[in-house]
C-alpha cells in the first residue's frame, strides 16, 4: 500500500475549476406549472375586473340617486335590477376569490410550503407580482433570479407585512434574499421619508454565526442595495465606523461588546440567519451565542421592531421559546423539517479503520472527483493532517485548509483562494459547515463524521445548491458504528440507499448524542505513510530495546536464582 501511496496521481482535470459564471440555464427553485400560472393570471384578471364592475356600479347608482328624483318607479325598478346585478357580482367575487385561494393553496402544497399563524398572507408566484420595489426587480433580473424559490414566495408577504417570522427552508434554496429583499423594500420605502432621509438611523441587524457568513451575506445585501441611498456595514469584517449604516451585519460578539453604542430605538428589523446554531448554549460557556443573543435581542426592544429567525433546521426547543416570547410570529416552513436536500446525491461509505478512510478519498478523489470540493473533518488538528496527507498522495493537488486556528487574515485570503480556484480541495472544520455559498462545490467528503444530523445536513447543504445537483459522501468506521444510525436514517428519508444493515442498527440514545455533540470521538492521526514508516520504525526500535533490557534482567534474576540454589543445597548438605 506504501508505493502505492508514493506512486499515486490524483486522476483530476489539471486545469484549475472554471471561473464561476451566471449561469441562466439553472433551474427554477419552485415548481410551478404553466396552466397554474395561466389560471392565476385569469382570476386576477377577473378579480380585477369584477371589483372594478362593483366600483363602477356603485358610481353610477349614486349618480343615478341625485339625478332622477322624480321618476320613481323606474327607478325603483332600477335600483331592484342593480340590487339584484350588486349581489350577483358579489356572489361572483366570492367565487372567484375562492378559486384562488384553492390554486395558491395547491401551489402551495406542491411545493411543500407549510405555514402556521393568524392572518397568514397569500404567497407570490414572480418577483412582478409582488410590490417589491423597481430598484429590487432590477437586480434580481441582473443576478439571472427569475422565479422566487418556495421559502421568498411565502417570506417576502409575510415580512413585507410587518410580521414576525420563524422560517425554515432546505439548504440553498435562497433564504438570504428571502428576507434581504423585504428588509431593503422597506428601508427603500422609508427612506422616501424626509425623516429618514435625512438622517442616520441603523433599521435593520442581520446576525450570522460565523465571519465568513457575515461577509458574504453582506456582500448579498450591498449586491441588492446598490445604486440607492441605503449604506450596509459588515461589522464583523474591518468596519469600525457603523454610526452611518442603515443595515449592520456582524456576528453576535461584535454586536454585544459594542452594544451600548449602538441605537436601536428606530430598528425596524432583526434578523437571525442561522438561528438554531444562534440559540446553541455550551455549558460553563458566558459567551455562548445564546447568551449574545438574549442581550441583543433584549436591547432592541423598539415597538417598531420586528424579528425574523431563518435556518435550514430548527428545534422544537427553538420553535417553542419563538412562540413563547415573541408576539404574533408566524411560522413557515419548506419541505420536511430537519431534512437533507434532495438535490444532494447522499451516499455512506464503510472504512472500517481510520487507515481505511486514506484509501477511500485516494480513490474518490482519483475517479469521481472534478473540483471544487469540500472535506469536513472533526478538528483544526486533522484538518492540517488531511492537508499534508493529501499533498503527499498528490504533489499537484490545490490543497488547504482553513479552521478556526487561523488569523482572520489568513482565513479571509483562503476563502478567496478557493473562490477563486486557487484551491481545488478544501478541507474545514464545522467552521464552513452553515451558510456558505460556494455554488461550485460539486462533492462534499465527511471524512469525519458529523457529531449530529444537524451537522451533517448543513455539511452536505453546501452542494447542490440553488437547484443544482451535488454529490456527498460521509465516511464511516467501527468507532463511528454506535452513532450512525441516525444520519443513515436521514439519508434514507431523502431517497438514497443505505445498506439495511444500518438501518437494524440500534437507535442512538440520546445520552450518546449528547455525548457525541460535546466529545466528537477520539481518532488515531491522519499521518503520511513517512510519518507512519517513521512511526512503525520507532515503535520497533522501542519494542527491540524494551525486549533487549527484559532479556537482559531475565538473565540476571535466573544467574541470581540458580546462585540462591546452590547456597540452599550446600546448607542442606
Ligand atoms: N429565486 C432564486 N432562483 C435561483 N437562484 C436563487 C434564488 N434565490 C437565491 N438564489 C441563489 O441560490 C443560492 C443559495 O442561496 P442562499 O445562500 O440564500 O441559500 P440558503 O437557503 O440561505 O442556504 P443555507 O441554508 O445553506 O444557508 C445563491 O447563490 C442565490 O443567489
Amino acid at each position: 500500500m506504501s508505493l502505492a501511496f508514493r506512486t499515486l496521481s490524483f486522476g483530476i482535470k489539471k486545469g484549475p475549476p472554471q471561473k464561476k459564471k451566471l449561469n441562466n440555464d439553472s433551474k427554477e427553485l419552485s415548481t410551478i406549472t404553466e396552466d397554474s400560472f395561466r389560471k392565476f393570471d385569469e382570476l386576477r384578471e377577473k378579480m380585477i375586473g369584477k371589483v372594478e364592475t362593483k366600483q363602477k356600479k356603485k358610481v353610477v347608482k349614486k349618480v343615478a340617486k341625485q339625478a332622477s328624483i322624480q321618476i320613481l318607479s323606474s327607478r325603483k325598478r332600477g335600483y331592484d335590477s342593480e340590487n339584484d346585478s350588486e349581489s350577483e357580482t358579489e356572489e361572483a367575487v366570492g367565487d372567484v376569490e375562492k378559486k384562488m385561494q384553492k390554486l395558491l393553496d395547491d401551489i402551495r402544497r406542491t411545493n411543500r410550503i407549510f405555514t402556521w399563524g393568524d392572518q397568514l398572507p397569500d404567497i407570490f408566484l414572480r418577483f412582478n407580482d409582488s410590490s417589491l420595489s423597481p430598484s429590487l426587480l432590477t437586480h434580481l433580473s441582473e443576478n439571472g433570479i427569475r422565479q422566487p424559490s418556495p421559502i421568498q414566495m411565502q417570506a417576502i408577504p409575510f415580512m413585507m407585512g410587518r410580521k414576525n417570522i420563524l422560517a425554515s427552508a432546505p439548504t440553498g434554496s435562497g433564504k438570504t434574499l428571502a428576507f434581504a429583499l423585504p428588509v431593503i423594500d422597506e428601508i427603500l420605502g422609508l427612506k422616501r421619508r424626509a425623516d429618514y432621509s435625512k438622517s442616520s438611523k441603523l433599521l435593520a441587524i442581520v446576525l450570522e454565526p460565523t465571519r465568513e457568513l457575515a461577509a458574504q451575506t453582506y456582500t448579498e445585501f450591498v449586491k441588492y442595495c446598490s445604486g440607492t441611498s441605503i449604506s450596509v456595514a459588515n461589522f464583523s469584517g474591518e468596519e469600525t465606523d457603523i454610526t452611518h449604516a442603515d443595515i449592520l451585519v456582524s456576528t453576535p460578539n461584535r454586536i454585544v461588546f459594542h452594544l451600548d453604542k449602538i441605537d436601536t430605538s428606530f430598528l425596524r428589523w432583526l434578523v437571525v440567519d442561522e438561528s438554531d446554531r444562534l440559540f446553541e448554549v455550551i455549558e460553563g460557556q458566558e459567551k455562548c451565542f445564546r447568551n449574545q443573543l438574549g442581550a441583543i435581542y433584549k436591547a432592541c426592544d423598539a415597538k417598531c421592531t420586528r424579528v425574523a429567525f431563518f435556518s435550514a433546521t430548527f428545534s422544537h426547543e427553538v420553535e417553542k421559546w419563538c412562540k413563547d416570547n415573541i408576539e404574533n410570529i408566524g411560522m413557515v416552513c419548506v419541505g420536511e423539517r430537519n431534512s437533507s436536500n434532495t438535490s444532494v446525491k447522499q451516499e455512506l461509505t464503510y472504512c472500517g479503520t481510520e487507515d481505511g478512510k486514506k484509501v477511500a478519498i485516494r480513490n474518490l478523489l482519483r475517479t469521481a472527483f472534478r473540483p471544487p470540493a469540500l472535506v469536513f473533518v472533526q478538528s483544526k488538528d486533522r484538518a492540517v493532517q488531511l492537508v499534508k496527507l493529501l499533498s503527499a498522495i498528490d504533489s499537484n493537488l490545490k490543497v488547504d485548509s482553513i479552521n478556526s486556528g487561523k488569523s482572520d487574515k489568513e482565513r479571509d485570503e483562503t476563502m478567496e483562494r478557493f473562490r477563486n480556484g486557487e484551491i481545488w480541495v478544501l478541507v474545514c472544520t464545522e467552521l464552513l459547515g452553515r451558510g456558505l455559498d460556494l455554488s461550485d462545490v460539486g462533492l462534499v467528503i465527511n471524512y469525519d463524521l458529523p457529531t449530529s444530523i444537524i451537522s451533517y445536513i448543513h455539511r452536505v447543504g453546501r452542494t447542490g445548491r440553488a437547484g443544482k445537483t451535488g454529490h456527498a459522501v460521509t465516511y464511516f468506521t467501527d468507532t463511528d458504528m454506535k452513532y450512525i444510525k441516525s444520519i443513515a436514517t436521514v439519508i434514507r428519508q431523502s431517497g438514497f440507499d443505505v445498506p439495511e444493515y444500518l438501518m437494524e442498527m440500534k437507535k442512538v440514545s440520546r445520552d450518546r448524542k449528547k455525548e457525541m455533540l460535546k466529545r466528537a470521538p477520539k481518532r488515531q492521526k491522519i499521518a503520511t505513510v513517512k510519518e507512519q514508516v517513521r512511526k512503525q520504525k520507532i515503535a520497533k526500535a522501542a519494542y527491540e530495546k524494551k525486549e533487549k533490557l527484559e532479556a537482559g534482567s531475565n538473565s540476571v534474576k535466573v544467574s541470581k536464582s540458580k546462585k540462591k540454589m546452590r547456597k540452599i543445597t550446600k546448607s542442606k548438605a
